[in-house]
Formats: C-alpha cells, sequence, structure tokens
C-alpha cells in the first residue's frame, strides 16, 4: 500500500544488502515513520516481542528471515532446531509465527548446511510474495460479500457501516492486509463504505495503525472508545463486523485481540453479521477447543497502567493512567467461539466457521 504516494510492503530486503531486511517501527506510527534494519535474529525477536512488527501474518514472515539471519552464523541441524524454537517462542498465540517457522525448517531440513542460508531467504522472500497474494485473494471475497450487502441496504441508506477492532490491515501483514483488505477494495471500487474504528485498548492498534492506514488510503472512518460498539448496533449504525485473528481452530472458534469477544457478543444480539478475516495460514488444524487450548499471550500490565501518545508540544510521552500501587492484568487476546462467526473470509472463498466447511474448503491442509 502506499504511503505519500509510494508503495510500501511492511518488510522488505534491501535492495543492495541481501543480509538486511527493513521494516516499520510500528511502536512509533503513525506520528513517526521509523524504518529499521535487521540483520539478526536477536533484533528479529526483539521486535517481534516489543511488537516494532506486529500481526499475525507480518511477524510470521520476519521471523522466517530471522530464521536466514541465525543459520549464517550456525546451519546445522541443532542450529536450525535451536533457532527455530527460539524464535517460535517470542509471541505464544498467533499460529502463523509457528507455521512460517514450521514451513522453514521443513523446507530447511532435508538440505545439506551449505546450502541453507540462500534456500532460507528464498523461502522466506516466496512466505513474503505468498501472504501478499493470499491477502489479495481475501480482498476480492470479502468484496463480494460488501457488495452483497450494499445491495440489500435500507432505502435511504448512505453508506455501509463496517466495525472492525485492532489492526488487520496492510501493516499488520505484508501487504493489503486481512480485514481492511475488502474495505480498501470495496472503497477503491466507489462502495460508499465507513469503518467505525475500535481504539483497542490497551494497546491502541485501532487508533494508531487502523486509523493512520485508513486515513492514508482515504477511507472515511470514525474512532469510538471499545465500549462503544455495542450501542452503535443498537441503534442500527453498524452493518457488519470484520475483524483479523491471530489463530482459528479447526472447528473455527477465533482468536484475536482482546475484546473481540464481546463485540461478537454484541454483533449476535443484534443480528449484525460477524466476519473473521484470514489467511489459511492461520488455522491450527491441531486445536479444536479455542477457549480450552489456544494460549492467550499475557503482557506487562504497564501496558494498562500506562498510555502512550504526543503531547501538545508533539512530543512523544508516556502517561500514568492508575493510581501508582493498582497492578493491571493484561490478557492480550480472547476467543470468540464459532457459534457467534457468521462466517470465515479466506483466499479460497467465504465459509462457515465450523470443522466440515473448513476441511471441505481445505481438504489438502486439514489432516
Ligand atoms: C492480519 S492481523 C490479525 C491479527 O493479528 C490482529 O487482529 C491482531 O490481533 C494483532 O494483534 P497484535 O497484538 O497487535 O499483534
Amino acid at each position: 500500500m502506499k504511503i505519500n504516494g509510494t508503495p510500501y510492503r511492511s518488510v522488505w530486503r534491501d535492495a543492495q544488502d541481501p543480509n538486511l531486511v527493513h521494516i516499520f517501527d510500528q511502536t512509533k506510527l503513525p506520528w513517526t515513520l521509523d524504518i529499521l534494519g535487521l540483520r539478526d535474529e536477536a533484533q528479529v525477536a526483539h521486535a517481534i516481542r516489543t511488537m516494532q512488527v506486529r500481526g499475525a501474518p507480518l511477524i510470521g514472515a520476519v521471523a522466517a528471515y530471522g530464521l536466514a539471519f541465525a543459520l549464517r552464523k550456525d546451519a546445522s541441524d541443532p542450529g536450525l532446531t535451536e533457532s527455530a524454537a527460539m524464535l517460535v517462542e517470542t509471541r505464544p498465540t498467533a499460529i502463523n509465527l509457528r507455521w512460517a517457522i514450521e514451513r522453514m525448517v521443513a523446507h530447511l531440513r532435508p538440505l545439506a548446511p551449505e546450502m541453507r542460508v540462500e534456500a532460507a531467504y528464498r523461502e522466506a522472500d516466496a512466505i513474503c510474495d505468498e501472504d501478499v497474494q493470499v491477502n489479495e485473494s481475501i480482498g476480492r471475497h470479502g468484496l463480494a460479500l460488501l457488495r452483497e450487502l450494499w445491495e440489500k441496504r435500507r432505502p435511504g441508506q448512505e453508506r455501509l457501516n463496517i466495525l472492525t477492532h485492532c489492526n488487520a490491515g496492510w501493516i499488520a501483514t505484508v501487504d493489503w492486509g486481512t480485514a481492511l483488505a475488502p474495505i480498501y477494495m470495496a472503497h477503491d471500487s466507489g462502495l460508499p463504505v465507513h469503518v467505525w474504528v475500535d481504539e483497542t485498548r490497551p494497546r491502541n492498534q485501532g487508533a494508531l495503525l487502523t486509523a493512520w492506514e485508513l486515513g492514508a488510503h482515504g477511507v472515511p472512518h470514525t474512532l469510538v472508545a471499545d465500549n462503544a460498539g455495542g450501542h452503535l448496533m443498537q441503534h442500527g449504525d453498524v452493518d457488519l463486523v470484520i475483524v483479523g485473528t491471530d489463530r482459528v481452530t479447526r472447528q473455527g472458534d477465533v482468536a484475536n485481540k482482546i475484546g473481540t469477544y464481546l463485540k461478537a457478543l454484541a454483533a449476535q444480539d443484534n443480528d449484525v453479521p460477524f466476519w473473521v478475516a484470514l489467511p489459511s495460514s492461520t488455522i491450527d488444524w491441531r486445536v479444536t477447543d479455542g477457549v480450552q487450548e489456544i494460549p492467550i499471550e499475557e503482557r506487562a500490565g504497564d501496558e494498562v497502567t500506562h498510555v502512550h501518545g504526543l503531547d501538545d508540544q508533539g512530543q512523544a510521552t508516556r502517561l500514568r493512567v492508575t493510581p501508582h500501587a493498582t497492578q493491571a492484568a493484561n490478557p492480550a487476546f480472547d476467543v470468540t467461539p464459532a457459534r457467534l462467526v457468521s462466517g470465515l473470509i479466506t483466499e479460497r472463498g467465504c465459509c462457515a466457521a465450523n470443522a466440515g466447511s473448513l476441511s471441505a474448503l481445505f481438504p489438502d491442509l486439514a489432516d
């Protein structure tokens, strides 16, 4: 997607130095466009843990380059195993991270160690290129859904109101995004979409990143406090919810940013369709019951007790919003059971959130 008219991906190899990979530091967006260079696996692990890169597909893609960096130092079998394990552990909930590393290891292990570094870079490049294509397909299938909804609009309805939570845009993937891809395509094709952007406490990915992305692309949007969604739905102001996801179980349960479950409950109570956009790399075929089985990342409490933003002088600043002694818990994701999900938008088309529909759409992936 474009920033000030220049097309970018969220991760890219340096044109001159093949051992250098660039990312945007997402902890600085939207105020500062800081491009970071990553050269070793420790920098990659740090970038993932601190959320300089974030979003399920993007952390998988960047981790793949991390493995290539690690192999430059030690391409032996034990080296491969150890570096893969270190990278997989950087964040626990998004399955795309494990998917990307397992794909890399399966590709590299049969090769002689001296062949592994080049092959690792090529495979990481392929993961990135495929992510762009997959998200573009998700966008096309989601666009058809949005068109259908628009055709059924109420008399006098002027815009299609879509609510989204967190950031599942191009900056969370290599390009296009998942939940936002259909929205970009709808906007580009002249459909009058308007997006309610949940701020997404505590890290405010909606307020910081989704608002920035949509604004840069000219998509009409309005930021709302996380708790406003139910009210908007009760008043007929939301036609559809679309969110991304970090892991979908084989029966269609959906892990996504904390607060997603509450939106799904409100959507069901108000007959608002609740759709989830995902690449097939987000499906964890080994897991059935999302609430019981998906590990939920617990992040530091100071993400809740403090906010960061710009002061009136335009300086980035961090402020405590609680009493000094307050302890905060910070579960970063929740699970929306499949029964609350209207459907899944994937690169192969839309399907119901249940085991039969998922395995019918992906017979080659479901064991
Ligand atoms: C296409 S991104 C889908 C999800 O990864 C996204 O909705 C999300 O929850 C991101 O969480 P984050 O903690 O910001 O990495």
